[in-house]
């Protein structure tokens, strides 16, 4: 690889960040720049080639399906004295506010141990981060409590498990860089 390209990738790697529905603009995120980013997920390195991510993509009135799913899952398993209402319009307000939300599905295969499978749907998750980032549009990765209840609403197979959401949209953020601790701290030298 070209030494200039690995300049642009650590820049890329760099700047990537978690870019949250409130900076989202209205502009839409073509079908077909989809499936371009979902084709660099698919890049993803997988033992035994399990291959174990799958995507459910919610776009256009989809996202008002889901908007409503999560807003009613959010009331119906939240303890009454817990519930708030601004929480459940903002679990709405956060989808109907995206391009694009991507529903993260691992597909266990139990030909590997889970854990590679789950490693390597993150591996999958990171590149469709990366390659967002690099396309100019913003995502961040929600796991919330009420994935574990998605099972009917997103036809998962007994062997399949929600992740997570992946929320994206044009947006109007500045770069921000990193808070991380120095990578000096996580590295114990042998030789
Ligand atoms: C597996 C995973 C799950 C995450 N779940 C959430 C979440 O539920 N809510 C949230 O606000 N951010 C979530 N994040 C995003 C992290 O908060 C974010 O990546 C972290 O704060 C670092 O910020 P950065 O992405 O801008 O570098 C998740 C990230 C990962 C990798």
């Amino acid at each position: 690889m070209p030494s200039s390209d690995f300049e642009t990738i650590k820049k890329l790697i760099t700047y990537r960040r978690s870019v949250f529905p409130p900076s989202y603009t209205d502009q839409a995120i073509p079908a077909e720049l989809l499936i371009e980013l979902l084709d660099c997920a698919n890049a993803a390195p997988t033992h035994k080639l399990t291959q174990p991510w799958r995507f459910v993509v919610f776009r256009e009135s989809g996202l008002t399906r889901l908007a409503d799913q999560l807003a009613a899952l959010y009331q119906r398993h939240t303890p009454a004295e817990q519930f708030l209402q601004k929480k459940q319009e903002n679990t709405r307000e956060k989808v109907l506010r995206s391009g694009a939300v991507i529903a993260i599905v691992v597909s266990y295969s139990d030909t590997v141990p889970r854990w590679e499978e789950l490693a390597a749907t993150a591996c999958a998750v990171q590149n469709l981060w990366l390659a967002t980032a690099a396309a100019g549009i913003g995502g961040y990765w929600s796991s919330p409590g009420t994935i574990k209840h998605l099972g009917d609403f997103l036809r998962l197979a007994n062997n399949e498990e929600c992740l997570g959401f992946f929320y994206m949209g044009y947006h109007d953020e500045s770069p921000r860089k990193p808070t991380r601790k120095p990578i000096a701290k996580k590295i114990t030298w042998e030789g």
